[in-house]
């Protein structure tokens, strides 16, 4: 089994600039080498190139539209490429719009993939509920079919074509839903487990009952999209929309671990650590925390 890692430094699906060093600060930190202490045969594939979109004019108040699906869809391609090689693949970002891509190319070889979203916030936003206008808030509403009549025609993301279903997606960690993407989710019915229910029913009932309303018959292909939001601000600062109550660094890890154990994750994205929005002290904890929940996704036994 191997690994292929792909960095993806992006930072123009929202406004605050450091996510672009995402890849590399989780690098020095050593994810890889943390990953082939597991065992895990691990090969960095490096970073997709990002190029600039000159007069990349917002598209009413999507910003950077052109940016964002120029570099999406240079990381569809890298992903389904590998996925297409039987290679897992960990997509290091990056803003969270890098799920548009990172999912699209998954899907492009797997479409029978099913989405564990972990993160504080929603992100359906679609270009006309955003009250942002900052993409990585809208990642999914380029991905979900049944959201296709409600999304406008954004430039540059023809490439994009829905490959998600509502019912193939499930939420674990949410606690900041705008109006709009709380109708979303219960007009569609989409499978959500938010911190309340997380307190309520605990992370094992949490992860057991997602992965079961996904994938019952446990067959299916994993996309896990982890946000580093997802976990408590006092473990992961080092973010762009931190939101207190977050999952713990032992609820993070049982996730993970449980992922995991289905033997069936097939492409993982960490995404939104920003370096640049904390202390050198901070960003050291936000990448070492990030690193250990990733080494739980990869097979890190607490047990031994
Ligand atoms: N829904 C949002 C959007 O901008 O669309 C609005 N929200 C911030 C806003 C602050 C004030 C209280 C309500 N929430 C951020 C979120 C996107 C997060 C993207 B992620 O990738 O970090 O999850
Ligand atoms: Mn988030
Ligand atoms: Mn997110
Ligand atoms: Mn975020």
């Amino acid at each position: 089994e191997t690994l292929g890692v792909i960095g993806f430094p992006f930072s123009k699906g929202q406004p605050r600039n450091g996510t672009e060093h995402g890849p590399n600060v989780l690098r020095e930190a050593g994810i890889i080498t943390s990953l082939q202490s597991l065992g895990v045969n691990v090969i960095d594939h490096g970073d997709i190139e990002i190029e600039v979109v000159p007069r990349d004019e917002p598209m009413k108040n999507v910003r950077n539209p052109r940016t964002v699906a120029a570099a999406n869809k240079k990381l569809s391609d890298a992903v389904a490429k590998l996925v297409k090689m039987n290679q897992s693949v960990l997509a290091l970002g990056g803003d969270h719009c890098m799920a548009i891509g990172s999912i699209h190319g998954h899907a492009q070889v797997e479409p029978n993939l099913v989405v564990v979203w972990v993160d504080a916030h929603a992100d359906v936003n679609t270009p006309l509920t955003s009250v942002s206008g900052n993409i990585h808030g809208m990642p999914l509403s380029f991905l979900l079919k049944e959201l296709e009549e409600f999304v406008p025609k954004v430039p540059g993301f023809e490439w994009c074509k829905p490959c998600l279903s509502v019912r193939d997606l499930v939420y674990i960690g949410l606690r900041d839903v705008d109006p709009a993407e709380r109708l979303i989710i219960e007009k569609f019915g989409i499978h959500a487990y938010s911190m309340q229910e997380v307190d309520k029913y605990g992370i094992k009932e949490v992860v057991e009952r997602a992965l079961n309303q996904v994938d019952p018959s446990g067959v299916r292909p994993i996309h896990v999209s982890f946000d580093v939001d997802a976990m408590d601000p006092t473990l992961t600062p080092a973010t762009g929309t931190p939101v207190s109550g977050g999952l713990s660094l032992r609820e993070s890890f049982y996730l993970a671990e449980e992922i995991s154990n289905t033997g069936r994750l097939s492409v993982l994205d960490i995404a939104e650590v920003n370096p640049l929005l904390s202390t050198e002290d901070k960003r050291k904890l936000t990448v070492i925390n990030t690193t250990d929940v990733s080494t739980k996704f990869y097979g890190y036994r607490r047990q031994g």
